[in-house]
């Protein structure tokens, strides 16, 4: 029988997750004028000083402005999309395929997010297929998971996100191409996040059907908490074990906070 994430924990877990290398990325929904440019430019001079520590940083900004973030001199920043059509081209008027995406300077892309699967009825399969469109551009997919308020109180937390795993990441998935983020509804854009105990036990179960579904690429696949990370509580839930990053929403928008956040890992 594999291990447990528990079990590997005690068995000096540590060293597994030095081996992944923290993720911080900024989510800036529908935000963001050209002007906002500037908050991107201060992300990048705060990285380039070291800002962010051993973490990567990946700013995905709405898709107006991607190619003008892409195109400034950024160092070791990546630029990051949103969501994807799953079609690489073709008549889907107002989408935009992973393919264009990449030609416009992405390294990844968000699929299912949570107000993707609410706004506009996405559901695992729809993830999935959008997955397996990133990985044919070539890029990163990060995959979002979640449960509601009403699935938690009804102790269904980890059925439902282990089904939207299961659903949602397409086999072959790997360290390069995957990563995964878990993001509470309830927690999103609310100021409440879970308790570093919930954290972790999310965490666990999606590090274990990783490692069972994935085997050593199960192991490096990184696995993001999402949900009202702010400057102020974000030791504590990165400290969480198998808490590899961040995906943060309203605090990316200023690049002070989002550095605050990054900070953790310097
Ligand atoms: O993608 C980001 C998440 O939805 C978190 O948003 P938030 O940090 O504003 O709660």
């Amino acid at each position: 029988m594999p291990e447990t994430a528990a079990q590997r924990r005690t068995m000096g877990g540590e060293t597994m997750s030095a081996t992944r290398r923290p993720l911080v990325a900024g989510n800036w929904k529908m935000n963001g004028f050209k002007g906002a440019i500037a908050e991107f430019r201060a992300v990048v001079a705060a990285v380039a000083g070291g800002g962010a520590g051993h973490a990567e940083v990946l700013v995905c900004p709405p898709a107006t402005l991607l190619a003008a973030f892409a195109a400034e001199p950024r160092g070791a920043v990546g630029v990051g999309a949103q969501d994807c059509h799953a079609n690489p081209s073709g008549a889907h008027t107002g989408d935009l395929s992973a393919e264009m995406l990449k030609d416009a300077g992405a390294s990844a892309i968000i699929v299912g997010h949570s107000e993707r699967r609410a706004d506009h009825a996405e559901t695992d399969a729809v993830v999935h297929a959008k997955a397996v469109a990133v990985r044919r551009a070539g890029l990163t997919a990060i995959v979002c998971v979640g449960e509601t308020r009403a699935e938690r109180e009804a102790g269904h937390t980890l059925d439902v996100v282990g089904r939207q795993l299961a659903g949602s990441v397409p086999d072959g998935a790997t360290a390069a191409n995957t990563v995964v983020a878990y993001e509470p509804v309830w927690a999103i854009g609310t100021g409440l996040t879970p308790t570093p105990a919930d954290v972790a036990e999310v965490h666990a179960m999606i590090r274990d059907r990783l490692v069972a579904r994935f085997g050593a690429e199960g192991q490096g696949i990184r696995i993001l908490y999402g949900g009202s990370v702010k400057p102020d509580n974000a030791a504590e839930l990165m400290a969480v074990a198998e808490v590899d990053g961040a995906l943060v929403g309203g605090a990316s928008l200023k690049a002070t906070d989002f550095m605050a956040i990054a900070g953790v890992y310097r």
